[in-house]
């Protein structure tokens, strides 16, 4: 019996609480300070705002179009100020202390380096810059007494035709901190099966890969994805739910893609935030998270673009917990299906679930 109880959920508790991220974008995490400086650093003029609020609130207000596609646009002026070395090492090792702060404990973060060449880097370079970033971030959060992992996925841009050299640059980097593959990008006219041969070499590979489906676009998404990509994880796929038909007893008959995505527990990389902005969802009330967690899909949070929605993995966890009433232990489940769901070695996956992700919840359990 606990002596304690449970400690109420806030979002000070929250951001105490172990928490792991399978799906943001390190283009849509910068500090709006960054921004301003490694603009002014590079030469960069077309910013929409000269101080760092301004830049904030243009941000999260620009995303909140309903519309991927202009979602993407707000993409330009973060992407503008990550071409350097300083530009893409500053980004990524702010990610971590972000991450960190809000006491996320893994994370797997997404970029797409074909997007970084514009000051004449190479794909090697960009990764490598990108890396050390992560690694120095790492590094200096363990300095002061705190753990966290961070890993990266390289994302192709699926309106491109360089699929299949970023699936080899992210096989090339595999043991130096890449553990994954996605494409990105506007969905509707690009599906997944593009993209065939790169999903394919990195299944001769052994490396697992994500693919952004059922967020813009539809079923048809979701499908392509699992049956003829062979995806590990889907970033978002909120559409799984056109799959399913739920009675007014609540009683759900699922159709075969939705069944197969349950069968298989591919996971889900949900981003309430995220899905509000572009317009997948109406509201955070009707989000499919609620029925999918319910029916048990491998359901997993995330914050996607922490700039853009203005988020964090805290803020996302305190939306679901008041739009769908959960607990400490549904906060833990969704973790956990997050840890089983990462693309690291299965020890370390243990040892992050056993050593952080436990203990730090039995604690706010009470
Ligand atoms: O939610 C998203 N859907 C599709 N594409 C996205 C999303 N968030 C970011 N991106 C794009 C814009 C970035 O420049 C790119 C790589 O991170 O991925
Ligand atoms: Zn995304």
């Amino acid at each position: 019996m606990s002596l304690t109880g449970p400690s109420p959920i806030t979002l000070a508790t929250l951001r105490q609480a172990p928490k792991a991220v399978l799906h943001d974008h390190l283009d849509g995490g910068l500090r709006p300070a960054t921004i301003l400086e490694l603009a002014a650093a590079c030469g960069y003029d077309k910013l929409p705002a000269q101080d760092p609020e301004s830049l904030r609130k243009w941000f999260s207000e620009s995303a909140n179009s309903g519309s991927l596609v202009r979602y993407l646009e707000t993409f330009d002026h973060t992407v503008a100020v990550m071409q350097t070395p300083e530009g893409l090492h500053r980004v990524a090792y702010e990610c971590v202390e972000d991450f960190a702060d809000d006491g996320v404990v893994y994370a797997e973060v997404r970029f797409a380096p074909e997007q970084h060449l514009e000051a004449g880097l190479t794909l090697d370079e960009v990764v490598q810059h990108t890396l050390d970033g992560f690694a120095a971030g790492e590094k200096a959060v363990a300095a002061t007494g705190r753990r966290i992992r961070v890993v990266c996925l390289l994302t192709a841009m699926r309106h491109a035709a360089r699929s299949r050299e970023i699936a080899e640059l992210a096989v090339r980097f595999r043991d130096a901190g890449v553990v994954g593959f996605d494409i990105a990008g506007a969905e509707a006219g690009y599906p997944p099966s593009r993209h065939l041969d790169a999903f394919e070499y990195l299944s001769a590979n052994t490396m697992r890969f994500t693919i952004h489906a059922g967020e813009a676009f539809g079923l048809p998404s979701i499908h392509e994805a699992v049956a003829f990509c062979g995806a590990d994880r889907l970033g978002h796929g909120v559409r799984i739910i056109d799959d399913i038909e739920v009675a007014d007893d609540g009683d759900a008959t699922l159709g075969r893609v939705a069944n197969y995505v349950r069968d298989q527990r591919i996971p889900l990389e949900m981003c309430p935030t995220s899905n509000l902005q572009t317009g997948a969802v109406a509201s955070l009330a009707e989000h499919p998270f609620g029925q999918l967690a319910r029916l048990r899909f491998r359901v997993t949070v995330n914050t996607d673009n922490r700039l853009m929605g203005d988020t964090t993995m805290s803020n996302e966890m305190l939306a679901l917990v008041e739009t769908f009433g959960y607990g400490w232990s549904d906060l833990e489940r969704f973790t956990i299906n997050a840890m089983k769901s990462s693309f690291i070695h299965f020890p370390e996956r243990l040892d992050l679930i056993d050593n952080l992700i436990k203990p730090g919840y039995a604690v706010l359990i009470g």
